[in-house]
């Protein structure tokens, strides 16, 4: 098993991995493009702090409300795209989404279905997560022993920046088409549309 989130974005490595194993299962985790883009951005500013606001960021021209759709953390946030390259070299049936969003509230949920695709027994169950109240997020537990149970990470689950609520609503008029196509291509509806504010779970500290 291999991951690295920046293959589902990566021109050239459809062709290189079909070329190492063309049999091999995809796994691909998506989330709100919105909420995604406001993530990709928190890390970097974690990194850079001095770097533009994400209102600046997002757009070419704000008065004509021109998004910037060559910023990367937009970019990455049109799924559709992405998945077309990958549809030249795999079937569909060799690939797997996860909603990122179900994966918080359900995480049980969704591993059944990831085992289930990856020809697994359902050896991850309910009982392997809980619900961790000052992260925010589910967390792992082992529960044939009573080992220290684990969470991600600090850099994982942080509290977002407040972004202002107009540009939120342009940017989820601007991904829907996207977000449409790529409901087509998966036969999976990920109900972002449902999603007002964009804003995701973050950590309560
Ligand atoms: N259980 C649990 N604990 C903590 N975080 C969780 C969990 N499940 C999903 N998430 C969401 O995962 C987001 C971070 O994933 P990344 O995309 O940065 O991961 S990685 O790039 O693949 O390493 C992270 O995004 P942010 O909230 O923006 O930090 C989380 O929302």
């Amino acid at each position: 098993m291999e991951k690295t989130p920046s293959y589902f974005v990566t021109n050239h490595a459809p062709k290189r991995i079909h070329s190492m194993a063309k049999d091999i299962k995809l796994i691909i985790v998506v989330r709100n493009p919105v909420t995604r883009a406001i993530s990709d951005y928190t890390q970097t500013l974690s990194k850079k702090p001095e770097i533009p606001t994400f209102e600046v960021l997002a757009f070419k021209n704000r008065t004509l409300g021109l998004i910037d759709a060559s910023w990367s953390a937009l970019r990455i946030g049109i799924y559709a795209l992405h998945l077309e390259s990958w549809m030249q070299y795999f079937p569909l049936s060799q690939m797997h989404f996860v909603s990122g969003e179900r994966l918080i509230v359900d995480p049980a949920g969704e591993m059944a279905k990831v085992q289930d695709f990856l020809g697994l027994k359902r050896i991850v169950t309910d009982k392997h997560f809980y619900f961790n109240k000052t992260k925010g997020f589910p967390c792992l537990k082992k529960p044939e022993d009573s080992s220290t149970p684990r969470c991600l990470g600090k850099s994982k689950g942080r509290t977002h920046p407040k972004i202002d609520p107009d540009v939120i609503r342009r940017l989820h008029k601007f991904y829907k088409p996207f977000n449409m196509m790529f409901y087509q291509m998966t036969g999976q509806n990920f109900e972002w549309e449902l999603e007002e504010d964009g804003v995701s779970h973050s950590s309560q500290d």
